[in-house]
């Protein structure tokens, strides 16, 4: 660095003085020399200082243009922010070169702290202080090439390199954020992908291949980059709101200090919207807003959330009593399952065993005789008292003896054979229970058939049906049979329906009558001969 163009500024220069010092070219050429040795080839060292002559204001120029025309064309090789030569003028934009120079600085400290990473000026860095633990006299005093310094210029130096260093600092952390940016938006773009992935219809037909795969990024990073626009507009006109103007310039503190105002107001009202939203059920709010307000709601809402707390204490416990009564529930559920089994199993062995119950019942019934014929004597009626008894001898094997008197020995007695002879004494509930068994088998579903057969006056009616309907005890075979019928039916009216039905019919003189026919007519049906030639039609 070049003591003597130091030298030539005051102590605190004004931008006029500090300007004029730079307008020859020599203080920027070796500064750039420093930072990037060999980026001016010529720098021309001692221009003349002061104009005494018209040769020598031209020569000062010339010097002047040449040096500030390798400086300024040395920054723009090396991309950094530069400046025109006019605007070290009277008139010219001194804050462009405040911002080369503070480029320059950047771009030195971050080659200092060893190049890492890519290097951006982003013209937003300013000295707020030291370092803890040091203070500029400490850094001058640790480089011995200011030794050489005066006070000013050792104090510009400081200043410089302090602001080298945050630099420095500020490019390393620039790059780790845009490392975690990128990462940030890689994984960003790949979780829009997969949801891209999930959500559309008709995607999963597409075979996936790098060109399916780039057009989806592609379309995704068009999306985003349309939606990323649309939010920088958005901010743009809040920005403009901000400023409470879209023309005029506003100081960058006055600017932060708008843009934290604005945030702090934000979460003061995204707070109180949280707190009316949790006192309003979430409906709208149409009460004045005042300090007051706020308090309450703040007082409510710490109420509610104890309230909330308690609640979600009662929802745990109330979730431990559900689960323990669910499991109750469930041992309860398969101790009953396994019992509906057990029934089951029981139920379906208890309906072989009625099964085999029934046929055997039904098989004992067929050993007994398909037909069975039963022999009732009629006793004497009261007037015939002394009249002889035909009946000599009634055996327990169904055979009774009938004597003839009419004829003589061996003619005269004969004996017949029943399955059973019931004698003159027997009751009717005695004649029907040999028919009883009967009436079982016709719920089987087989066919049974009771007749009673007998010349007139022999008691075939009083057999059947009894003399007194009045009374139980003297019915006969009929109303015994039909009672026991709709008893046995009725037992089992859980496993079986049965349906019952009743016709009466009397044949007499081969003539067959409808004896429930209702309206007089006594209809009848063919004669047996009839039906007998329909059968022998029907089966020849
Ligand atoms: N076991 C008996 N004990 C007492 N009385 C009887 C007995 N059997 C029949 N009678 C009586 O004998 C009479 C004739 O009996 P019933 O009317 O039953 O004969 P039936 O065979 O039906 O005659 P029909 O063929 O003419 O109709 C009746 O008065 C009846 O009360």
């Amino acid at each position: 660095m070049d003591g003597g163009a130091w030298a030539s500024l005051s102590k605190e220069p004004s931008e006029e003085e500090f300007c004029l010092s730079l307008r020859n070219g020599l203080i920027l050429c070796n500064v750039l020399n420093k930072v990037n040795p060999g980026a001016v080839l010529k720098v021309v060292e001692n221009p003349t200082p002061a104009v005494q002559s018209a040769e020598g204001a031209a020569q000062s120029a010339i010097q002047y243009f040449e040096n500030m025309r390798n400086f300024l064309e040395a920054v723009k090789d090396m991309q950094l922010l530069t400046f025109e030569a006019s605007d070290l003028e009277k008139g010219g934009s001194s804050s462009k070169v405040v911002d080369c120079i503070l480029c320059l600085k950047g771009y030195y400290e971050w080659k200092l702290s060893g190049g890492v990473g890519v290097w951006r000026y982003g013209g937003t860095v300013r000295i707020t202080s030291f370092p803890k633990g040091s203070s500029p006299s400490d850094v001058a005093s640790s480089e011995s090439s200011y030794e050489s310094l005066d006070e000013s210029e050792l104090s510009q130096y400081e200043q410089m390199l302090e602001f080298l260093r945050l630099s420095g600092e500020v490019a390393v952390e620039e790059t780790k954020t845009a490392d975690a940016l990128a990462f940030m938006f890689d994984q960003f773009g790949l979780k829009l992908l997969l949801a891209y992935l999930r959500e559309t219809d008709g995607v999963e037909d597409l075979p996936l291949n790098a060109m399916v795969i780039d057009t989806l990024l592609r379309k995704l990073a068009k999306d985003f980059s349309a939606m990323l626009v649309s939010q920088g507009k958005q901010l743009g006109l809040l920005l403009k709101r901000i400023l409470k103007s879209d023309v005029g310039c506003i100081s960058k503190r006055d600017f932060v200090e708008a843009i934290t105002l604005y945030l702090n107001q934000r979460s003061s009202l995204a707070s109180d919207d949280l707190s009316k939203f949790c006192i309003f059920g979430g409906k709208p709010d149409n009460t004045t807003h005042n300090n007051s307000h706020c308090s309450k709601h703040v007082e409510i809402i710490d109420v509610q959330q104890k309230e909330l707390e308690r609640m979600k204490c009662f929802l745990d416990e109330l979730k431990m009593e559900v689960k323990q009564i669910q499991s109750e529930w469930e041992k309860e559920l398969s101790r009953l399952e396994n019992h509906i089994k057990s029934l089951e199993v029981t139920s379906t062995s208890y309906h072989k065993v009625l099964e085999e119950n029934r046929i055997l019942y039904n098989q004992v019934q067929d050993l007994k005789g398909a037909i069975r014929v039963y022999c009732r004597v009629k006793p004497f009626s009261p007037g015939q008292s002394n009249v002889q008894s035909t009946v000599d001898y009634i055996g327990e094997d169904g055979n009774i003896m009938i004597v003839n008197p009419q004829k003589q020995g061996k003619d005269a007695r004969k004996v017949f054979s029943f399955n059973k002879v019931f004698p003159t004494n027997v009751t009717q509930e005695q004649i029907y229970a040999d028919t009883l068994p009967l009436v079982r088998s016709v719920l089987d579903g087989y066919n049974v058939c009771i007749f009673a057969y007998g010349q007139t006056g022999s008691g075939k009616t009083y057999t059947m049906s009894g003399p007194d309907l009045m009374s139980e005890e003297t019915w006969g075979v009929n109303y015994r049979a039909l009672r026991d019928l709709f008893h046995i039916s009725k037992e089992r009216a859980d496993a079986i329906k049965y349906e019952v039905g009743v016709q009466m019919i009397e044949i007499y003189n081969e003539q067959v009558r409808d004896l429930l026919v209702s309206d007089g007519s006594n209809r009848r049906y063919p004669s047996f001969k009839h039906i007998f030639s329909l059968f022998r039609y029907l089966h020849p």
